[in-house]
């Protein structure tokens, strides 16, 4: 089975704030993630995090070694978190189906051997989204729905940034040994994300942006708070966040965005506000 994987190296602050857009966007956008029919990876250098899009039609897709990761199997040394964003499906790990409708995640622990994807019904295919970083221990594997999240709402409709913060992957959720991962979906009306802007050097975040139109576009915001920059984003398409950079973003239409996250600590709270003065 053809796994194709693209490796991202870190680019440094100084870096990103020379590029032009494309430069930008070969640095930080991983788009035309999901693929009928393959499992594309993205083994991204920051905190080793692996970026995956698995769009099983008909059969099972499975992920048992990737090369890049230098060990026998895929999840040796690893642990991962996957969404489902399209129709119903199953993931297969340590030998038991785990069914996966729209939204719902499935945390899997290190050591559990190979993954299998499928689609229930070919005609409407599951796409499943995954985020892997490395482990140094093995977490029960658990499946978990909208209704297990843990939901923070912030911002208001005068803000136009009125959401919740569905958190999946979270201590108060499930275990884990570095992911972090969720959702967050707005009231009718609302545009922004994480508004007013944060960082967190101690660890890297992903967005995944999806449940959008074919026109609607997301201006998404990135760099350091004084040297910003924006990505022209579309439905599907993720973008990598180094600690060191703002990720925030506008939608010209409705959208919801999963985010994710590895490093030092697991504590959603610790990100260091930016001032809205501070911003450039
Ligand atoms: O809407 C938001 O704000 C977010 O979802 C913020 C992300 O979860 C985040 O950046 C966590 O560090
Ligand atoms: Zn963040």
């Amino acid at each position: 089975m053809t796994i194709s994987v693209t490796t991202r190296q870190v680019v440094g602050p100084q870096d990103a704030a020379r590029r032009d857009t494309q430069g930008l966007r070969d640095g930080f956008l991983i788009e035309d993630l999901f693929r009928p029919g393959a499992i594309n990876l993205t083994y991204s250098h920051l905190d080793r995090m692996i970026v995956g899009g698995i769009a099983p039609v008909s059969g099972t897709l499975i992920i048992d070694r990737v090369a890049e990761t230098g060990t026998d199997r895929f999840l040796e040394r690893r642990e991962a978190a996957i969404v489902n964003i399209g129709g119903p499906g199953t993931v297969t790990a340590g030998g038991t189906d785990h069914p996966l409708g729209y939204e719902e995640a499935l945390y899997v622990g290190m050591g559990e051997g190979a993954l299998g994807f499928s689609s229930a019904d070919p005609a409407e295919p599951a796409l499943f989204y995954l985020l892997s970083a490395p482990a140094h221990r093995s977490c029960p594997t658990v499946r978990i729905t909208r209704d297990m999240a843990k939901k923070v709402r912030t911002g208001s409709a005068e803000e136009s940034n009125a959401r919740t913060i569905q958190q999946y992957v979270h201590p108060e959720v499930c275990e884990s040994c570095q992911l972090l991962l969720g959702i967050t979906m707005f009231e009718p009306g609302s545009v922004w994300n994480t508004m007013p802007a944060h960082v967190h050097d101690r660890r890297m975040e992903v967005y995944l942006y999806f449940g959008m139109q074919e026109a609607t576009r997301i201006f998404h915001f990135m760099g350091e708070p004084g040297e910003t920059r924006h990505l022209v984003l579309k439905n599907h398409d993720a973008v990598l966040s180094p600690g060191w950079s703002i990720h925030s973003g506008a939608g010209t239409g409705r959208y919801s965005f999963i985010w994710a996250m590895a490093g030092d600590n697991m504590s959603f709270t610790d990100m260091d506000k930016v001032p809205m003065d501070a911003l450039r």
